[in-house]
């Protein structure tokens, strides 16, 4: 984009919602996208592979792949296993990378509250263009706030937050938290912009996000003794 060179600076656009710009290095993006890419190979083909999923108007345009728990539609549901397929593990880096967002998020904002124990991740692919209706993450009993990381082409992500509608621009590399009183917040990603991705994530063109969220509420696993 034009004003490229601008310094981005951290932001709290409303309470519970921070932005942070850069979060990753060129080169921890292009890990993520590798390692994205082979648990994605490592399940193709089966039940719990990368998909579009069918919802209520139809079929999504954005690619989803859920680690931890998979997010099974039409009813929605975290389920994990399908057909005798397991949900593929959450990595072990995310809840350290979690952590570290979630950290900066803080200092920011304390309103982001506790990290969050990543029981699942979405990894969505939007191909150059497509978009994600606006939402809300209803499904995890946890309060605890969303950790989402940014690769690749840039979008713009708007949020109902409590206040007031955000619109923020994500690019390759950012992070954003939305917890507290935002946890609940509808929110969609309004188009991605195709040929505005960095070289050297590994992505050749579209828009990688990886969400992170705590499932359960620990009353409820303290009841499953887990
Ligand atoms: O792609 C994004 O920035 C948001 C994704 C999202 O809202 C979701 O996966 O629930
Ligand atoms: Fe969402």
């Amino acid at each position: 984009m034009l004003f490229d060179a601008l310094p981005r600076e951290p932001s709290n656009p409303a309470p519970g919602v921070v932005h942070v710009p850069n979060f990753l290095a060129l080169e921890e993006q292009e890990a993520l996208v590798a390692q994205a890419r082979e648990i994605a190979q490592s399940v193709a083909g089966t039940p719990v592979a990368m998909r579009r999923p069918y919802v209520g108007t139809g079929q999504m345009t954005t690619w989803m792949l859920s680690l931890g728990w998979f997010w099974a539609t039409k009813p929605y549901r975290l389920v994990r296993e399908v057909d005798g397929h397991p949900t593929p593990p959450i990595p072990a880096n995310y809840q350290e990378i979690a952590a570290k967002v979630m950290a900066a998020a803080r200092e920011i904002d304390p309103q982001v509250g506790a990290t969050p124990e990543v029981e699942t991740a979405l990894v969505n692919f939007y191909p150059p263009g497509t978009s994600m209706g606006m939402h809300v993450d209803a499904e995890e009993e946890s309060d605890n706030a969303v950790v989402s990381l940014s690769i690749g082409e840039e979008t713009i992500f708007r949020i109902e937050a409590p206040g007031g509608t955000v619109d923020l621009l994500l690019m390759s590399g950012d992070a954003l938290v939305f917890g507290g009183p935002a946890r609940r917040a509808r929110h969609g990603v309004m188009g991605v912009r195709a040929g505005t991705g960095p070289a050297g994530t590994g992505l050749t063109e579209g828009r990688i996000n990886i969400t992170m969220r705590q499932v359960h509420a620990p009353s409820a696993r303290y009841a499953n003794g887990l």
